[in-house]
């Protein structure tokens, strides 16, 4: 609750002027049964005004007058239920657009540990249909919380005063049906969470698909995915259908409450007139405020099942906004960087039971290349996951002296260029993706970086070369040249001291990746370079090499002396040799 008022923060203007327009709305409404039964009473019968003696100085006997101010007020009541529509819908929308934009920032900042272990679809899912469903509560229940709490008060007050007796027998489903709507609250609360997990598990499903699509195929797993997704979808549908079934019920048996207590007035309001004690036109005013009566009661429990599905929401949204952020710290600097490196028995692992990284200790000075190779799993990326400050570690990093802790994440991270095996490109033109750091690369920068990454001629020959869009509505690009263009864009940005190739050669034939190394080395000297992969070549011209062995240095050295030596560094080149 708190939390939801805090979401109205900066909005309280227009929300309270939509709570003036709907009261204002509903004064109108609630006059009309009170002309009426003027009308009948006083126009039409020969009953005496009474309390409404001023309706009668106003319009005398006058039908037409009544009808004509019952327009007027009908008319008015749509200006204003105009104008609370606006308003609410003004705060509402605004509001979201300011929950979504947190969140967004949030998952920008998320830790890297914490972005792992969530699932992409639900939070997609979070930040579309929960941030939905409290803009939905926002804008039309919240308002109505000021509809209902006026009208239940106004009404009462009128009821009373036309017949107090009757207005005792128009409450006595008040409290049944609120019984009624808060145990339904209660009840819905676990559907509507589930409801929501299992559409997450939906979305996730059929991103997962998505993305994947060429394993599904590459593996003929395609009936398998839709087996899976055959699953999921029947679990949202089931629960949605129990959730629809539950609401089903509630609207019904509060519509046979409602019908249940028209009977009861109508019965004793009968009575009443027949004894003389009402006047028709105050029992049929009096039939049409019981359903003004109930009205504001039904609706308090739909408000209430509506809020117990913005109270989840609120929840799931809280929970992304409560997670850790990486902050900066006040002892964190930005120190020159050229590019020294040193690992001092750095040790790391995801959980507490298991290390991926033990003892590792290497040098790297500036300018020098160290070769990373190691069976799957072996902790390659890990180590360089740490470089980049994406984990804490134990033992110690070091660059140009300074302990990597000691330097802020998005300091070190502008000076480390990173090229993944499998690099995300945008769906955007090649020229954009190649300068997507900066804006204001010029055309030559762009091209100079592409021919070092041997994808300049390539592009050339795509239909409106550098001007090309990637992607679904553009051209569909080869693994090699999705990775060449990664690291053009990679290597274009000067500010980079320190560049790792994390298998980002493997889809190039052995030529273009030695042509690639080449350009690169001549580009700069002075550019430190960690090279991961599996390819002898490609590491042997490397001053340093370290093999990996389930987190630890099993070899260090260069590509001569480890040949020299048993291991797996040998094997390996031997069995590429030979397939040479
Ligand atoms: N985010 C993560 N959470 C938990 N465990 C992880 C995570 N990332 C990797 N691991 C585990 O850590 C170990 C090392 O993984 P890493 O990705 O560093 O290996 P790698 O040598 O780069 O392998 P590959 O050559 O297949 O890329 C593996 O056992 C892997 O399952």
């Amino acid at each position: 609750m708190k939390k939801l008022f805090g979401y109205l923060k900066g909005y309280g203007g227009p929300f309270s002027l939509a709570i003036i327009a709907i009261i204002l709305a509903t004064v109108m409404q609630l006059s009309v049964p009170i002309l009426i039964k003027y009308a009948i009473d006083s126009i039409i019968g020969d009953v005496e005004p009474g309390r409404l003696q001023f309706l009668m100085d106003a319009f005398g006997k006058s039908l037409g007058g009544v009808v004509l101010i019952i327009v007027v007020m009908s008319l008015l009541r749509g200006v204003f239920m105009f104008l609370k529509g606006y308003l609410s819908s003004y705060a509402a929308e605004n509001i979201a657009k300011d929950i979504r934009e947190k969140l967004y920032t949030q998952i920008q900042y998320m830790t890297f540990e914490r972005h792992t272990r969530k699932e992409t679809g639900d939070m997609v899912q979070r930040c579309t249909s929960d941030v939905e469903t409290i803009r939905r509560f926002l804008g039309v229940q919240v308002v109505d919380l000021g509809r209902i709490i006026f009208m239940l008060g106004f009404t009462l007050v009128i009821m009373s005063t036309l017949n107090a007796e009757l207005t005792l027998y128009s409450m006595i489903m008040i409290p049944v049906l609120f019984f009624f709507s808060y145990i339904f609250f209660t009840k819905i609360q676990k559907t509507f969470k589930k409801s929501d997990e299992a559409e997450g598990k939906l979305t996730t499903v059929l991103q997962e698909n998505l993305s994947g699509v060429r394993v599904v195929r590459a593996f003929g797993r395609e009936e398998h995915e839709i087996d899976r997704f055959e699953d999921v979808n029947a679990s949202h549908r089931n629960i949605t259908y129990k959730l629809i079934e539950t609401l089903a019920v509630f609207w019904a048996s509060s519509d046979f409450l409602t019908l249940l207590q028209n009977g009861i007035v109508l019965v004793v309001g009968a009575g009443m007139v027949i004894r003389g004690e009402l006047t028709i036109g105050t029992l049929t005013a009096f039939i049409t405020y019981v359903s003004m009566l109930l009205w504001p009661v039904k609706q308090l429990g739909r408000l209430l099942s509506e809020f117990g599905k913005t109270t989840v929401s609120i929840g799931r949204i809280e929970e992304i906004l409560s997670e850790d952020i990486e902050v900066d710290q006040p002892n964190e600097g930005e120190p020159e960087i050229y590019g020294n490196i040193s690992f001092r028995n750095v040790s790391f692992g995801y959980d507490e039971h298991q290390r991926v990284l033990e003892n590792v200790s290497f040098e790297l000075p500036v300018g020098s290349t160290l070769g990373i190779l190691g069976s799957t799993g072996s902790g390659k990326s890990t180590l360089v996951h740490l470089l980049q400050r994406l984990y804490d570690y134990e033992g110690s990093i070091q660059i140009d002296g300074h302990e990597l802790k000691d330097i802020r994440r998005g300091w070190i991270r502008k000076k480390i260029g990173l090229v993944l095996q499998e690099p995300h490109l945008y769906a955007k033109t090649v020229k954009e993706n190649i300068g997507i750091t900066k804006r204001n690369y010029k055309e030559k920068e762009i091209f100079d970086a592409a021919k070092a990454a041997s994808i300049h001629s390539n592009i050339l020959t795509f239909k409106e070369g550098y001007d090309t869009i990637i992607g679904e509505k553009g051209v569909s690009l080869s693994g090699g040249q999705k990775q060449r263009i990664a690291i053009a864009r990679t290597i274009i940005d000067s500010d980079k001291r320190i560049l790792i190739f994390d298998d980002s050669l493997s889809a190039v034939d052995t030529e273009t990746d030695m042509r690639i190394r080449n350009a690169l080395k001549s580009r700069s000297k002075d550019i430190t370079t960690l090279i991961i992969s599996h390819r002898i070549a490609t590491l042997a011209e490397a001053d340093n090499i370290i093999v990996l062995d389930e987190g630890r240095i099993v070899q260090m050295g260069t590509h001569e002396e480890l040949i020299q030596e048993e291991g797996l560094y040998k094997r390996i080149w031997d069995l590429q040799q030979m397939a040479v």
